[in-house]
């Protein structure tokens, strides 16, 4: 019959076309998919593909159990010198939007958190290859390409972090191409990002203000500040003069109508300069004062506390906190839902030292969450080791930015309300 025919000789060419168009995007696929191998000290090895920049790395292995929001994290300067495992299968499936906002002195010139990636390299277990959505302009694995990290896809990621959740952090290796097939490093060959003062590295080298216009004066210690803490200051009309972390704040401190310290990566016991210089000015200084996670830390410290390393730290974007004392939208007794990305904390000790008390704690570790300045004390200092500005992560917390500025006017009305003096002291402190 010449339809059957016909059918036969259609189906047998398009079969034809499928098989070829498929061994050609196989033939690419093979090409352009090199071998990769994650290392742990431990002795641990994952092998999979990689899909990001063919060069190899070292870093510390940590996880996030965040969902979503994979460009934010990724552009976290605290992410800084970590290979990111994400426990959330899929990832890269709404791609990347391009990271452009126009820097002016209104806005920080970003749309993620920085200008580029931050983390070391990334562990997923099944990257999305298509992406769609309305901002994308391009894949991860392209966007991983262009900033020459390197990425790991087809591991099982659930493996990787019960280990890292029993064994704790631990050093690693992403061996990408020819470096994937050669044995692990040893043991003393793995890099230790927490023996490096990393804020150093990525803090600004330069005082500079945005929003000069704003109606209070905010001085933002800089420890590597994801932009959203930035913004979400800006937005509520502070102007922020970003200083270097180590900036001793005491010379303009007269300057300024409230004081913020960032979050930052690694290890907080390399800021003690910040720490020291902060302790002053708490002492004699009693304009409000918030700090967010290594802020938090560096409060911590100045206050006599201890800061440790935790097993493996929380990160993530759905960290329950229980908040113990009230202080403006923060009601004590509930639960707020927080992004986070820690691995130190502030031991809890009993009694608190004087003038401090524990502001929040964490609901699954009973780790310390948040300080706060008590009441008699007469200072106004808040610490969160969680992130209330999210990016990404829920907005439980994101009025505590409109209670530091708030609380900032007040101070600044109840001293009479004197214009800001502009910043005297315009200098690049590192060489
Ligand atoms: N996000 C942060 O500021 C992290 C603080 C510190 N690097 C830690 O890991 O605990």
């Amino acid at each position: 019959c010449p339809l059957l025919k016909t059918l036969a000789t259609s189906s047998r060419l398009s079969a034809l076309s499928v098989s070829s168009r498929f061994s050609r995007g196989l033939a690419t696929a093979v090409e352009q998919k090199l071998p990769a191998t994650l290392h742990l000290k431990t002795g641990e090895s994952f092998k999979g593909t990689s899909f990001g920049a063919p060069t190899s790395v070292f870093g510390e292995t940590v996880f996030s159990t965040s969902i979503t929001s994979y460009t934010e994290s990724m552009t976290d300067p605290s992410y800084r010198g970590q290979i990111l495992v994400f426990t959330s299968p899929l990832i890269g499936n709404y791609g990347v939007p391009k990271n452009e906002a126009p820097f002016t002195s209104q806005d920080v010139g970003v749309i993620l958190e920085s200008k580029g990636i931050q983390c070391a390299a990334v562990v997923v277990g099944d990257v999305a290859e298509k992406y769609s959505h309305h901002t994308a302009v391009e894949s991860l694995a392209s966007w991983c390409k262009r900033y020459n990290v390197p990425a790991i896809t087809g591991v099982d990621t659930r493996a990787i972090t019960t280990l890292l959740r029993d064994q704790g952090t631990t050093l690693g290796r992403l061996a990408i191409g020819q470096d994937a097939a050669l044995p692990a490093p040893a043991a003393e060959e793995y890099w230790d990002p927490s023996q490096e003062n990393l804020v150093d590295q990525i803090s600004t080298k330069e005082v500079y203000e945005l929003n000069p216009t704003g109606s209070i004066k905010i001085a933002l210690l800089d420890f590597g500040a994801k932009a959203n803490i930035t913004r979400s200051l800006i937005r509520r009309d502070a102007s922020v003069t970003v200083f270097p972390w180590n900036y001793d704040f005491n010379k303009v401190r007269d300057q300024f109508d409230g004081l913020f310290l960032s979050n930052g990566p690694g290890d907080p016991q390399q800021c003690w300069d910040a720490a020291l210089h902060l302790r002053r000015t708490i002492q004699e200084w009693n304009k409000p004062i918030f700090g967010i996670c290594m802020g938090h830390q560096i409060i911590g410290m100045a206050a006599g506390l201890d800061a440790y390393r935790m097993t493996f730290g929380n990160r993530g974007h759905n960290q329950p906190v229980l908040a113990l004392a009230n202080a403006g939208s923060i009601k004590a007794g509930r639960v707020y839902v927080t992004s986070q990305n820690h691995q130190y904390a502030l031991k809890l000790q009993d009694p608190f030292p004087q003038g401090w008390e524990p502001f929040f704690i964490n609901c699954n570790d009973s780790s310390v969450e948040g300080i706060k300045s008590t009441e008699v004390s007469g200072k106004r200092v808040w610490g969160v080791q969680f992130h209330p500005e999210s990016a990404g992560g829920p907005l439980d917390t994101i009025e505590m930015f409109t209670d530091f500025v708030d609380e900032c006017k007040a101070v600044k009305e109840a001293l009479g309300g004197a214009p800001s003096e502009p910043v005297a002291e315009k200098v690049a402190v590192h060489a």
